[in-house]
């Protein structure tokens, strides 16, 4: 079932590069591995995480957006909801359609309310796609062009659906090995020419199609781990990124990006960095 809520439309955003204007994040005040639901981590399960260096090394993220101009949305954090701080994945902005995901894991369920909760609050028109699941995270804009991984969060038949819901734009269905958990953890746009790329993850037919369409700049498997490829445009060319990702730093900045670097690391031990942590839903 597609549910729309009111006809009023105030979100934009054309592209993972265009200049951030608006944006959803949510404190990591109750952020917990309360079970392993991917990859990243089982390695930090007996670790856990540090919750006060989490809210603190995010709030540094929530200034340095602030600092280039970009307005915060927080979502209220809840004891419920220990992946809250991924707002990404609980919804996606394609053009000026805004949808509420539909969570694959029933330790994520849930998140989605609350987020339909503040969009009702300031009446901003949404489309909840709950038959099939979904995930942001597996959702990356480029114009006219919207590239979906097909993973364990995302399967074929959202994307069919996502297709009926925008006849105008073109769905690219992107296979990828699924212990990546995401797409964006893999493959992230970082204008209309370069593109960030962990080419592991995908069938050489798969880097192949996405090569004729930008300049891929390989991310290693160290710095894939380390979330390397899940950075953030903020626009005019400026990238949020992780200290420790050293070699695709050097990398975008040798293409001519400005990278603005935040140390993520207690956050990302869940499995995921800025992007994941960011839901746009303004972008010039
Ligand atoms: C880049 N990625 C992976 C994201 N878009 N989201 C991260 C979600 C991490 C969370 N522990 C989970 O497994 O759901």
């Amino acid at each position: 079932m597609v549910k729309t809520v009111s006809n009023k439309s105030n979100v934009q955003c054309q592209s993972e590069y265009g200049i951030l204007k608006q944006v959803v994040l949510c404190e990591p005040e109750y952020m917990e591995i309360k079970e392993v639901i991917n990859d990243v981590q089982k390695k930090y399960e007996d670790d856990n995480i540090d919750q006060e260096l989490a809210v603190k090394q995010h709030r540094n993220f929530e200034q340095a957006l602030r600092n280039a101009g970009v307005e915060i949305i927080k979502l209220p954090p809840s004891k419920d909801h220990p992946e809250q701080v991924f707002t990404r994945d609980i919804g996606f902005t394609i053009g000026n359609h805004l949808f509420v995901s539909e969570m694959a894991n029933p330790i994520r369920q849930g998140e989605e309310e609350v987020l339909a909760q503040w969009l009702n609050n300031n009446k901003i028109a949404y489309k909840n796609l709950s038959l099939h699941s979904i995930e942001g995270g597996d959702v990356i804009v480029d114009g006219n062009r919207v590239f979906v991984g097909i993973s364990d969060r995302t399967c074929k038949k959202a994307i069919q659906n996502l297709q009926k819901e925008l006849p105008d734009y073109e769905i690219i269905p992107i296979p990828f090995n699924p212990k990546y958990l995401h797409l964006d953890c893999v493959f992230n746009i970082l204008s209309s020419e370069d593109a960030l790329i962990f080419p592991e993850a995908f069938e050489p037919k798969i880097v192949n199609l996405l090569s004729s369409m930008y300049h891929l700049i390989e991310v290693s498997e160290t710095e894939q781990f380390s979330m390397g490829t899940n950075v953030l445009s903020i626009g005019q060319n400026r990238v949020l990124s992780l200290p420790i990702n050293r070699d695709v730093n050097y990398q975008m900045k040798q293409h001519g990006y400005e990278v603005l670097e935040v140390d993520f690391s207690e956050i990302i031990k869940s499995g995921g960095s800025f992007r994941c942590c960011s839901m746009p839903i303004l972008r010039q």
